[in-house]
């Protein structure tokens, strides 16, 4: 069975049922019904008790009064409507003057269709309004429209009173306006609108002209004659009118304009509308001021009316009473009687406006409509109070202002004003089926505080209060300051003592007093010197804790100064020095274990390209210098038995494999010292030239030829020794160098002297390193091939002539170091002496020295620029003092060349960076 409910038709294999919302369980609707019974899955309470409704219902409760029916009140009025026709032919009303300008304005009439204003004067005159009795009015369709439309005549009957178009402003006055005016004077407000379509009569109803004035003016001359009619006055006070306008430009927002003195745009807030009240005392002044409002009111011709208003006109009498409240004038807000003169409604075809005659003709139109609509909002809800009351007001700026009279709170009088005519049928009827109904608008007569936005007036009159006149101070004299002093500053104890003679005298009442201050002043005193005391001791701790600060920091700084002085530098100086001294290349070595402490080149030029640099070829020589005495214990030098080496323009070039001088020659000016166990192994010299040559002692081989310079050193195994201050002076014509014990190079100075070098970064990072360790040792570990040549300052290093050449080779602080350095001292003297050979003893500290004739000749050039190298002032670390052996000092000056001074500049800014 179940089976035959599936679908067995066969599917189709491609088909894909897409099931896009899952099938959901509808939720069972909860049930009113009573759960089941037990087979129910309901959760059934068991502890719960049952309500006890029968408790409740078996109360006593006072029942409470039914809502009786609020009665309608009786103090209830109904609207008051007034109807007055027009006469249908204004002309004969007219004066001639103004149907001149009327017909001057309509021929510049803007705005407005040409054609109407034609066919309005080609109708003829025919009434379609009849005035049936004072109470009614019948309004008979034109014939035309009888048979067209077929309308039919109708009564519109139960108005206050209808007046004709015979009637006269002062019986519309005395029907219409009088009541109010007498309830106004007796304190009640009101207020009495004119509408109608345009050209019906309104502003000639409300305002008139000078031979008819119109209710308002009539009005102001019952309030200020008040005392002369029959109204019973309880007023006291005066009289205030403010006149304004609510008008929209061009169909935009509604705005409300001043027509008083200096009437001026106000909020368009209905709340905030508070316009300018002048104080009127008498009818010129207020019919003055009407006159001017209206003069600023906006109006413009249409083919309706020659002087049509564009704007509706609110005019409020405000009545101040006066009372006297304890001598205090109060002057409060009285009654209002409000005159509003609406503008008339315009059917477009009538008038034929345009432009902005049109747009103000639909905010006329608008206003009319929403003023209609709440009397018949009110009218329906007075007829049925189930029925809401609607808040139509809040659709324009006038029925906001006028809600209360629009909500039926206060007293209201409509006058309607129609045109008889036939053309006119539209719109009479128009408004007398809209504004008949209002007859039957009830408005209570219980006054009311106005809710209008009067500002309230309470003009207090204080009574004068008498204040002390204000008694120009002068200046006090000087005695009397003194004295005043004097007496403030009376001492305590002066004080007390007149207070003992007081109370000697019988005055207890001042002395009582006196003591009072006085034990005032003494608490403040004690306070004050407690307080002083304090600050005393807080400045004590203070300097005595700034005193221990600077206590400690100058025992700080007498440290820092011993550890400075004490440490090298000073003894460097007193006990070991070591100088090697060469005229042009003056080398003084003095000390124990180094012999180079300083090492000078004076009046040299040197010329350094390539890795080499110079400080690391002093470097190089100081361990030279430090570590040829060091091969043996017997290599001690001695003062007395030191070894002068003397050449000038002098090559050396050492090397070494485990010192740090293996050779060193001095070949033409030039010497080559090389060694392979000590640090000196060759010192040969040929002619200007010494080649060294040391293997186990600092100096194996020592030739000088020719002029050769060199004394024999006793650098043998045992007489090697060297004497007390043991110092080694090679003394080269303006080198000179010194070395120290532990530091190889303590001071290096190259002064008068130009250096024209070409460094390479790499250079100068191996010249701060080497700077760096010197104080450290004798490690030279960063140096592994330098070679430092003299030159001229436009040659090449191999173009060296004469110089000073240090070669250092496997040594296990430096491996190649080359130096050449050229004087030209000794140019003319060494060209013809060439130092060529060269001997080796391998057990002899110096075994052989050849002189020879230079092999190289210095160019012109390269002279000068030696010359200018004097003036090269380079310190390394330490300064040499001036007053030392060595301490040549450098101030010659001398006139550098533009290479030399590149070539100082250059050297400089790379030893200062
Ligand atoms: N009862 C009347 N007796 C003589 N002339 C009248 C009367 N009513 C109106 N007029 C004349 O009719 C013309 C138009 O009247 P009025 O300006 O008062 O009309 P309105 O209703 O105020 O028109 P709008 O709404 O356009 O301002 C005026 O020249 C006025 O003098």
């Amino acid at each position: 069975m179940e089976e035959e409910g599936k679908d067995t038709s066969p599917k189709c294999p491609y088909t894909i049922t897409v099931r896009r919302n899952p099938p959901r369980k509808a939720k069972k609707t909860p049930s009113t019904n009573a759960p089941p019974s037990s087979k129910s899955t309901y959760f059934k309470p068991k502890d719960i008790r049952p309500y006890p409704i029968d408790d409740i219902l078996k109360c006593d409760v006072s029942q409470a009064p039914t809502p009786v029916p609020v009665a309608p009140p009786e103090n209830l009025e109904s609207i008051r409507v007034f109807l007055r026709v027009r006469p249908i032919d204004i002309r004969k009303f007219s004066t001639k003057n103004s149907d001149v300008a009327a017909k001057g304005a309509r021929s510049k009439l803007k705005g407005v269709s040409p054609k109407r204003d034609l066919k309005k004067t080609a109708r003829k005159k025919e009434v379609c309004l009849c005035v049936t009795d004072s109470q009614s009015v019948t309004l008979a369709p034109p014939a035309d429209m009888q048979d067209t439309r077929r309308v039919k005549t109708e009564v519109y009957d139960g108005f206050n009173h209808v007046f004709d178009s015979d009637s006269q402003q002062k019986d519309v006055y005395e029907k219409v306006m009088d009541p109010l005016v007498c309830d106004f004077i007796a304190g009640k407000s009101g207020m009495i609108a004119a509408m109608g379509p345009t050209g019906s009569g309104k502003t000639h109803t409300v305002f008139g002209s000078a031979r008819e004035p119109g209710i308002l003016p009539l009005a102001l001359r019952k309030i200020f004659n008040s005392s002369g009619n029959n109204c019973s006055s309880e007023l006291a006070g005066s009289y205030y009118i403010s006149i304004f306008e609510i008008y929209s430009e061009r169909g935009k927002g509604e705005k409300i304009v001043d027509l008083s003195l200096d009437g001026t745009d106000l909020s368009s807030q209905q709340s905030t509308i508070k316009c300018q009240q002048v104080l009127v005392t008498n009818v010129a002044e207020a019919e003055s001021l009407i006159a001017r409002g209206m003069l600023k009111r906006t109006t413009a011709m249409t083919n309706s009316n020659t002087q049509s208003s564009r704007s509706q006109c609110i005019i409020n009498i405000i009545a101040t009473q006066k009372t006297f409240d304890r001598k205090v004038e109060i002057v409060l807000n009285g009654p209002v009687l409000s005159i509003v003169d609406l503008a008339g409604a315009e059917r477009s075809q009538k008038t034929g406006n345009q432009g902005t005659r049109l747009l103000e003709s639909n905010f006329i139109n608008n206003t009319s409509m929403v003023f209609a609509q709440c009397l018949r909002s009110l009218l329906e809800h007075q007829k049925n109070p189930k029925k809401q009351l609607q808040k139509h007001f809040q659709n324009s700026l006038l029925t906001k202002y006028l809600r209360d009279y629009l909500e039926g709170k206060k007293r209201m009088t409509l006058i309607l004003t129609v045109k008889p005519g036939e053309d006119d049928y539209v719109d009479t009827s128009h408004l007398l089926r809209q504004a008949s109904p209002y007859m039957k608008i009830k408005f209570s007569t219980v006054e009311e505080p106005s809710t209008l936005a009067y500002p309230k007036r309470a003009v207090e009159k204080l009574p004068r209060i008498e204040q002390p006149k204000r008694r120009k101070l002068r200046e006090p004299d000087a005695s009397e300051i003194d004295e005043a002093k004097i007496v403030n500053s009376e001492h305590p104890i002066l004080k007390k003592e007149r207070i003992l003679k007081q109370l000697q005298q019988h005055e207890p009442l001042n002395v009582k007093k006196d003591l009072h201050k006085i034990l005032h002043s003494e608490k403040a005193c004690c306070t004050e010197l407690a307080g002083t005391k304090r600050r005393e001791q807080i400045l004590l701790n203070f300097s005595k804790a700034l005193w221990n600060v600077l206590k400690q920091y100058k025992q700080k700084l007498e440290v820092v100064e011993d550890s400075a002085l004490g440490s090298g530098a000073a003894k460097i100086y007193q006990e070991k020095c070591t100088i090697y001294k060469v005229q042009n290349l003056e080398v003084e070595v003095s000390d124990e274990c180094s012999p180079v402490k300083d090492l000078k080149v004076e009046d040299h030029q040197v010329i350094m390209s390539g890795i080499s640099f110079l400080g690391i070829w002093v470097s190089t020589m100081m361990s030279v210098v430090e570590d040829s005495p060091l091969g043996s214990v017997a290599a001690e030098i001695d003062n007395e038995k030191s070894t002068i080496f003397k050449v000038q323009n002098l090559e050396v070039e050492v090397s070494d494999e485990r010192s740090p001088v293996k050779d060193l020659k001095l070949e033409d000016h030039q010497v080559e010292v090389s060694d392979e166990c000590s640090p000196v192994k060759d010192l040969k010299l040929e002619d200007h030239q010494v080649e060294v040559s040391v293997e186990c002692s600092p100096v194996n081989d020592l030739k000088l030829e020719d002029h050769q310079d060199v004394e024999d050193s006793p650098l043998g195994s045992g007489a090697a020794e060297i004497d007390q201050e043991k110092c080694t002076i090679f003394k080269v014509q303006s080198l000179e160098v010194v070395s120290d014990e532990r530091s190889p190079v303590k001071d290096l100075k190259l002064e008068d002297h130009q250096v024209n070098s070409a460094l390479t970064q790499s250079m100068n990072q191996e010249f701060k390193a080497f700077i760096g360790k010197e104080n450290a040792g004798n490690d030279i570990e960063n140096l592994k091939h330098v070679d430092i040549k003299d030159k001229s300052p436009n040659q090449d290093i191999a173009g060296a002539g004469l110089g000073l050449s240090v070669l250092l080779a496997s040594s296990p602080h430096s491996k190649v170091l080359s130096v050449t350095a050229l004087h030209e001292e000794t140019v003319s003297e060494t060209l013809a002496n060439n130092i060529t050979e060269s001997e080796q003893e391998c057990c002899s500290p110096l075994k052989s020295v050849n002189v020879q004739k230079p092999r190289r000749r210095l160019l012109p050039a390269s002279s000068l620029l030696l010359k200018e190298l004097n003036t090269l002032d380079l310190e390394v670390e330490n300064e040499e003092p001036k007053g030392g052996r060595g301490g040549k000092k450098f101030t010659e000056e001398r006139i550098m060349s533009k290479g030399g001074v590149s070539l100082l500049r250059l050297l400089k800014s790379n030893v200062r960076s």
